[in-house]
């Protein structure tokens, strides 16, 4: 009897991150319709741009792993994204595969292809194959091949091989594997064994048509292909490697896909496990801590030993070039992209035509009526009768401003930057504080040169009626501004606490007469030194040393820092203002 040998790495902390490749498939819409051409272009082997929603003049460009622009093969893809974790597979290791994006962006003809473009399921097949034949004889292993195919639709796991069977139980035994009681598992001896039950199971899949594909897949197909080596030692050491083939159903947008009914409950199952797969994806390439939500979903759980820990994971992105596709196009990049970046360039000819519409823009036209309302209401009316006769793309890019669109857009930016862009917008929420905090302090400012006005005027009323008993005892004295006081240009401002300050350097018991004429009462030359020491604490002094001058406390102390970092420096200390360059 064989030995087993755990290949799980359940316990092992280290995860290793999804390989994503994003592919592009070839435009299908007319050129001409509406003098629409691709909103998403490659760049090179790594880089995409697609247009900005925000800002028609202006792309977005994302990096990838790799990606694959309309012309590549099918090989090429199988070249480059899959055939170099194959080789794990026959070391006890797992994989796992799987085609990622919106319905009717080119997954099924990624992972199955047909005849004459076969995709990387049965590339991946005849590899394993070959892999195996090509084993040196004297490393003294056996290896055998087999295999499970099955579907999860609507939350249930159905066996393709077996499609009278019911849904199928998940379980995970003690070294953390993944197991699926009562899943059939046949021995294949060559490709074409694989063939005579492949391509009848893949019938039984569930398929319907949808708006946007005619046989749209309905359910994630999941094939299984198990190598397992037995050392022909008498040890006979066993070790399993799994292969997950997946062929993702697509991420959809009902709205666009026209989904009632029992493809709208279709619909909910595949876009909620998606999200999941996004949950999971996002939380093994970004490195978190955090637990990795594999339970959320039937696909995640049935995939956990096999995507993330140790196993080699590949993720191929497929994403179409027509606008009626943007808002998926859009949610696919942001779901799979490494980094992204706003690039100020027209991105076409007839992109640069369009009118950039703010979001609020759209939103406004829609309340507020008026011909920009009836030109929008004109438009979705049309848009609406040519998706329900079907004889026309249903989205179009000028459509991207109805309010809809952009409302989800907008709850889909909120969503991905909740995920993927955490440190971006962490840095920019702090510039965005510190802005405001500028801002506080100008108003700050402004309301403090305000009071002084006010106090200055009231002062100069009393001087001149000879009420001046309200300025004395306690209170700071207030000097009469000169003429141009009363009216501060941006280039000079009043600091008030200045003025207790000068006070401080005035010998005891002459703050009462100040307001008439106490400099001239001080040796001029200590009054300078004293202004030169103030000016520096204003110019260089840090929070504390500001606070540290008398009657500064801490909103002055910040509302010097402000203006210090606003106007420059201060250039002098007046006996009743203080200039700013
Ligand atoms: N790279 C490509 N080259 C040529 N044709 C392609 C390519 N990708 C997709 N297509 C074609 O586009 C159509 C839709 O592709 P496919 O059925 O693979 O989409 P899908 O993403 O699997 O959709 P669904 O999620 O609805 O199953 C098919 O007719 C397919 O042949």
């Amino acid at each position: 009897m064989a030995q087993r040998v755990s290949v799980s790495d359940g316990g092992n902390k280290k995860t290793s991150r999804v390989r994503v490749a994003v592919r592009l498939r070839p435009y299908m819409g007319k050129q001409d319709e509406k003098g629409e051409g691709p909103c998403v272009r490659g760049l090179d082997s790594q880089n995409l741009e697609i247009i900005n929603w925000r800002n028609a003049t202006e792309t977005v460009k994302y990096h990838f792993d790799v990606f694959h622009g309309e012309q590549t093969t099918q090989q090429e893809v199988f070249l480059s994204s899959v055939k170099p974790i194959l080789s794990h597979i026959l070391n006890g290791q797992n994989a796992s595969v799987f085609a990622y994006g919106p319905t009717g962006a080119g997954k099924t003809h990624t992972m199955l292809g047909g005849s004459e473009q076969p995709g990387v399921i049965p590339r991946a097949v005849r590899e394993v194959f070959n892999l195996v034949k090509a084993k040196d004889e004297d490393e003294g292993w056996d290896y055998s091949i087999g295999m499970s195919y099955l579907e999860i639709y609507n939350e249930k796991v159905l066996d393709l091989l077996s499609p009278s069977s019911q849904d199928l139980p998940i379980r995970e035994d003690k070294d953390k594997n993944i197991l699926i009681p009562g899943l059939t598992h046949i021995t294949i001896s060559s490709f074409s064994d694989f063939d005579k039950y492949f391509v009848p199971a893949s019938l039984n899949r569930t398929t319907a048509s949808t708006k946007l594909n005619q046989r749209s897949s309905r359910s994630h197909a999941i094939l299984l292909i198990k190598v397992v080596r037995t050392q022909r030692a008498i040890t006979h050491r066993q070790q399993t490697g799994k292969l997950y083939l997946v062929d993702l159903a697509g991420s959809e947008d009902n709205r666009r896909t026209g989904n009632h009914g029992i493809r709208l409950k279709e619909s909910g199952a595949i876009n909620l496990s998606l999200f999941t797969l996004s949950k999971v994806v996002d939380s093994l390439n970004s490195g978190t801590a955090g637990r990795v939500p594999y339970r959320d979903s039937k696909l995640t759980r049935l995939l956990q030993d096999s995507l993330g820990g140790s196993a080699h994971s590949v993720m191929i992105t497929n994403i179409a070039p027509e606008y009626k596709y943007y808002f998926d196009t859009f949610s696919a990049l942001n779901f799979a992209a490494k980094s992204k970046l706003i690039v100020n360039k027209p991105f076409t000819r007839e992109t640069v035509a369009v009118p950039a519409l703010p979001v609020k823009r759209a939103r406004e036209d829609h309340e507020v009526g008026g011909s920009g309302t009836d030109l929008l209401k004109k438009r979705q009316k049309e848009e609406r009768k040519t998706e329900g006769d079907g004889s026309a793309p249903s989205v179009h890019f000028h459509s991207l401003a109805e309010p809809s669109v952009m409302d989800r857009l907008i709850a889909l930016e909120k969503l991905m930057m909740s995920c993927q862009e955490k440190e971006r917008i962490g840095v920019l929420k702090d510039i965005a504080q510190s802005r405001k905090e500028i801002q506080e302090l100008k108003e700050k400012q402004r309301e403090f040169e305000s009071k002084t006005l006010l106090f200055s005027q009231l002062a100069g009323e009393k001087s001149s009626t000879k009420q001046n008993s309200v300025f004395q005892n306690n209170t700071a004295p207030l000097q009469r501004k000169p003429s141009n006081a009363t009216k501060p240009n941006k280039q000079q401002a009043v600091v008030q606490p200045l003025q207790g300050q000068l006070q401080s350097i005035c010998p005891e018991g002459k703050e009462n007469i100040m307001e008439t004429s106490w400099e001239s009462q001080l040796d001029t030359s200590v009054l300078e030194q004293s202004r030169q020491k103030i000016l520096q604490v204003l110019n260089t002094g840090s929070f504390k040393e500001l606070k540290g001058l008398q009657q500064i406390g801490d909103k002055k102390a910040k509302l010097i820092l402000g203006w210090r970092e606003i106007h420059g420096h201060f250039t002098k200390v007046g006996r009743e203002m203080t200039s700013f360059n």
